[in-house]
């Protein structure tokens, strides 16, 4: 059996924050604001995946007023939300993301982006794609407020 869900975030961008997306740290004069280490690309797959298995959200799993997961990782919860579809005999079959931002340029760490969670969810480097779009200057995104992600999965049933 194959099961398809979706997800979505948005960070804000703030001064004096590390810009992890993908969980790749990039370069620039801002990073996203939230209690993880607010990697937004990462929250939407892990959103997607748990769309998929009917099992809420990751803010139902990883609640943002638990200490244990300030300033983490987010390929650590990746990796959780990997052992949960694990034990609910599922795998990734694809993976399908968009990241929203005006800036930074994201091309030069897609690369990266897609062998980090590849790696995580054991699923082949070719069933993880990852695109980036700017919307033009438009909405929060456009000015530079902040940046979403989406993301679409399947997964496939191991039984
Ligand atoms: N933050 C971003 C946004 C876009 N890109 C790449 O640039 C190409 C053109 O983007 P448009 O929004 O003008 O369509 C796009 O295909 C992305 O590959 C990027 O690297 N970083
Ligand atoms: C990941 C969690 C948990 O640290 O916190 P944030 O980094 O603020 O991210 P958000 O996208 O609001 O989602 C869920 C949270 O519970």
């Amino acid at each position: 059996m194959m099961r398809i869900g979706i997800g979505y975030d948005v960070h804000k961008l703030v001064v004096g924050r590390a810009l992890i997306i993908g969980g790749v740290n990039i370069p620039y004069e801002k990073g996203l604001l939230g209690h993880s280490d607010a990697d937004v690309l990462v929250h939407a797959i892990m959103d997607s995946i748990l769309g998929a298995l009917a099992l809420g959200d990751i803010g139902e799993h990883f609640p943002d007023n638990d200490d244990q997961y300030k300033d983490i990782s987010s390929l650590i919860l990746l990796e959780r939300v990997y052992n949960i579809m694990k034990e609910a005999k599922y795998r990734v079959g694809n993976i399908d993301a968009t990241i929203i931002a005006q800036k930074p340029k994201m091309s030069p760490y897609i690369g990266n982006m897609r062998e980090n969670i590849a790696r995580v969810l054991k699923a082949p480097l070719s069933s993880i794609n990852i695109k980036a779009t700017t919307t033009e200057r438009l909405g929060f995104e456009g000015r530079g407020e902040g940046i979403s992600a989406q993301s679409i999965c399947l997964l496939i049933s191991d039984s």
